[in-house]
């Protein structure tokens, strides 16, 4: 619990890290923990309250980690299970959480579960994945890898038979019908969270069980496993979380949160292509839309949200027109395209423009939920599109305008991937050490902005309602949590606002940014008149 008597991640806000990307303490080229405890200083001073860490395990990274090749140990190019648990001793010296990817759906190809089950048709492994004679089974669920894979059937020589994979063929699913599979997560779990860490990132949790006339996706089997991961977290820990990453409309997320009894958190997806729609069109009412289908979740649980993270930014929460608008837009380069979504990061979707990325982190900090910044994206870190699958979104971090961007003093070549260095958004221009020294640097915004809304639980809290719903220029939502208001407006275009609010029920209150600190005067009985400059937003305090 927190101090206000608050499960700490209902007000926390999230950083993403990847270890390959942060920082290279070896000079192999390649980030590792070592690193990203060098760099744990930073991370606090950015205000956040939790890093969540990519997969970090032993794989033969065909999907960058999420194919795993051993649930217990340390992939060695980022070290070992002791630098793991001094990240963990380091990041809690400083009161900082750190949450890890908990990837159940699958394991790699190279897993001995896997090569064991394939060869050897009498181990008790065989039954550890999901086997046919056939690959005609299931055949109403969809591909994801749309770009890659054909079939979610595999056909494997050696054991004579199709194994069943939701992601890439060399990701072999699990069988979650075999209790020993469960029991064997279970314990991936005990072993990590011995370990000190305060949660997990549930990966890809829709997929769990396959039924025979369905998609495969939320099956209420999938939820049962779902809530003995649970259990077994409440019988035997205090304050530790799950966050399901259920990449699926709002009302279907609601059964992942259960009654308080599943996840504590559940991410929000279809949101975040919305923001990039109002933004882009000047219109509230995708905003508007995607909050009126979001439900009412159990007390104590949060939604998660976000603007970019490790993946190709979503579109599979959008209907078909919407994302042909959202790929024209967005990713007028076909390249940028990936499956369903776009492989950009923020500040090149938001035209590198200080005032639109501002705007779009208040906006999704003013919604409900408790929200995650993705490495980079606090400096307006650039992409690359020309690197394989999601690479792009993955380059080194930009530590200053020396060396490989001072993330390694390896040679340039032998780096896991190139640091951006296209003139508008090499680490050159981009880096830390540059916005450290500049008041007005975005950094140094993100961190005024991280830190005013931890100041105030009422965006982690609050109720909500918009405003001026007509007015769809702009967006204004009113947060209110005990005699507490806070007002938020955002100016979605390029021109001066005006907008014309009824506040008479607050008549004599103080309007006061809690940007800034300044007063805009009394609220009067008549409607109270606010301008907005092109891509402004204002979080107002509406002081009694
Ligand atoms: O472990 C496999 C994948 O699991 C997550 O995938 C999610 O991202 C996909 C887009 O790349 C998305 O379409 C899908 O619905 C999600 O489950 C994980 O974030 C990926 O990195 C990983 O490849
Ligand atoms: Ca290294």
């Amino acid at each position: 619990m927190s101090k206000n008597n608050m499960p700490w991640y209902m007000n926390a806000v999230f950083y993403e890290v990847h270890i390959r990307a942060y920082c290279d303490s070896n000079n192999d080229g390649i980030g590792d923990i070592l690193g990203l405890i060098s760099k744990l200083d930073y991370i606090k001073n950015l205000g956040v309250d939790c890093i969540w860490i990519l997969p970090i395990y032993p794989s033969p990274l065909k999907d960058d980690g999420y194919d795993i090749a051993d649930y217990y140990n340390v992939h060695p190019d980022y070290g070992t299970l002791e630098d793991f648990k001094r990240l963990i001793q380091e990041a809690h010296n400083r009161g900082l959480r750190v949450i890890a990817d908990l990837v159940l759906n699958h394991t790699s190809d190279q897993h001995h579960w896997f090569q064991t089950s394939r060869s050897e048709p009498n181990s008790k492994f065989r039954d550890y994945y999901v086997w046919s004679d056939t690959d005609d089974k299931y055949a109403d669920a969809r591909i994801i890898f749309l770009d890659t894979e054909v079939s979610n059937w595999t056909y494997d020589e050696k054991a004579g038979l199709f194994f069943w994979h939701r992601f890439y063929s060399s990701q072999p699913d699990l069988n979650y019908d075999n209790p020993a599979v469960v029991e064997e997560m279970q314990r991936v779990m005990k072993f990590w969270l011995e370990m000190g860490i305060d949660g997990f990132r549930a990966d890809a949790v829709p997929y769990l069980i396959e039924r025979e006339g369905t998609n495969c996706e939320n099956l209420p089997e999938t939820h049962q496993i779902l809530k003995g991961f649970r259990t077994y977290l409440d019988e035997n820990y205090e304050d530790k979380i799950l966050l399901a990453e259920a990449n699926q409309w709002p009302m279907d997320v609601l059964a992942y949160f259960g009654d308080g009894d599943e996840f504590h958190m559940g991410f929000h997806f279809p949101v975040m292509p919305r923001i990039y729609m109002a933004l882009r069109k000047g219109d509230a009412s995708p905003i508007h839309w995607i909050m009126s289908q979001t439900p009412d979740i159990p007390d104590n649980t949060q939604w998660c949200t976000f603007l970019r993270n490790h993946d190709e930014l979503t579109l599979e929460m959008v209907t078909e027109e919407e994302r042909q608008w959202m790929w024209a837009e967005y990713a007028p380069d076909p390249r940028m395209r990936l499956n369903l979504g776009i492989r950009r990061r923020l500040a090149p979707l938001l035209d590198n423009d200080p005032r639109k990325i501002m705007l779009a982190n208040a906006l999704l900090y003013s919604l409900p939920g408790a929200p995650i910044v993705y490495y980079g994206d606090e400096i307006g870190m650039g992409d690359n599109i020309w690197l394989y699958d999601r690479n792009g979104v993955r380059t080194p971090m930009q530590w200053n305008d020396r060396l490989n961007a001072g993330f390694s003093e390896a040679k340039p070549e032998t780096l896991y991937a190139p640091v951006i260095d296209n003139e508008e958004f090499s680490y050159k221009v981009i880096n830390v050490e540059a916005q450290e020294h500049d008041p007005h640097s975005l950094l140094n915004k993100m961190r005024h902005l991280i830190d005013v809304r931890k100041l105030h639980p009422i965006f982690a809290l609050g109720a909500y309602e918009f405003l001026a719903k007509e007015h769809t220029k702009c967006l204004c939502i009113l947060r209110t949590h005990s005699d507490e208001q806070v007002l938020c407006l955002f100016n979605l275009t390029n021109s001066v606002q005006q907008l014309s609010l009824d506040l008479a029920a607050f008549a004599d209150r103080d309007i006061v940014s809690l940007i800034d600190g300044n007063s805009l005067g009394k609220i009067k009985l008549a409607e109270t008149e606010l301008e907005l400059e092109p891509y402004e937003f204002q979080w107002l305090s509406l002081k009694c």
